[in-house]
């Protein structure tokens, strides 16, 4: 499969959906986020609306890809949306990029606007400038790339300094189907994320493990935290995580 992305100011040859240079969301929903939306960019549209993938939402949320080059963002992206995996030669991102996808979470349509940003240094001024809309950011390492897990922390650092203070974050070591190459075990993500407080588990946008479980998990973390009455219990998106890999039987890679 040829493999094309997106270009910053000239839009993505790879997602129709997609284009940095347009107003946010197309405009073909007609509610357009910071269109007479709460400043958290948050929409609840007075009825259904449509989504650009014509699909009607009730609410939605802005989701953003992060990492190291060649970690898997896109493909862990193209795997959610299409079910597909990109296989073959590496293309890197350039600038920014995005893909619209309508969930169903608790009798409510969830639209995620998910953001899938160019891991290069090069592009870093172009992405911190979309970081502070974010809802949630979805950071991932790759577990055959050593250098790319050491990069976390300076990742959240950036995270930290960009992003909305109460973000929702959740930390994937993608890549886990290569058993031969793998050289961060599950085991350090998994003290790495408890260090810092945060949800993980691994994925594989090659197998699909994982991939609809991991944005599901965000959607309901937000939409529940949008929803919620005050004396409501929070939402344990780790807990949440944990269960539904137990119940799949695929604790483990
Ligand atoms: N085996 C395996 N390969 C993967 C997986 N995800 C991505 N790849 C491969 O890793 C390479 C990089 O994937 P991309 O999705 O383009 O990486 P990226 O993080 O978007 O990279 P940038 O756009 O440069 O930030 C490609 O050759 C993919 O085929 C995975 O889960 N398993």
């Amino acid at each position: 499969m040829s493999r094309k992305k997106a270009v910053k100011g000239k839009g993505s040859s790879k997602s129709p959906t997609a284009s940095p240079n347009k107003s946010k969301d197309s405009g073909k929903s007609g509610k357009g986020i910071g269109a007479g939306a709460p400043s958290n960019g948050l929409i609840y549209p007075s009825r259904p609306s449509l989504s650009n993938s014509r699909e009607f939402y009730d609410i939605t949320f802005k989701v953003m890809l992060v990492g190291d080059s060649g970690v898997g963002k896109t493909c862990l992206l193209v795997r959610f949306k299409d079910g597909a995996f990109l296989a073959g030669s590496f293309i890197s991102t350039v600038g920014i990029d995005f893909r619209n996808k309508v969930l169903n979470i608790d009798a409510l349509k969830v639209k995620l606007q998910i953001w899938d940003t160019a891991g290069q240094e090069r592009f870093r001024s172009v992405t911190h400038a979309y970081y502070r809309d974010a809802h949630a950011l979805l950071l991932l390492y790759d577990v055959t790339n050593k250098a790319s897990f050491d990069n976390i922390k300076a990742w959240l650092t950036e995270i930290h300094e960009y992003a909305q203070q109460d973000v929702v974050l959740m930390l994937l070591g993608n890549k886990a189907d290569v058993a031969h190459e793998r050289v961060v075990k599950r085991e350090e993500g998994e003290k790495l994320a408890k260090v810092f407080g945060v949800p993980f588990m691994e994925t594989s946008a090659k197998s699909g493990l994982n991939v609809e479980l991991a944005f599901t998990a965000v959607a309901k973390e937000l939409k529940h935290r949008s929803t919620k009455e005050p004396d409501d219990p929070k939402f344990q998106l780790q807990d949440y995580v944990n269960k539904e890999m137990k119940s799949a039987g695929c604790c483990h890679s």
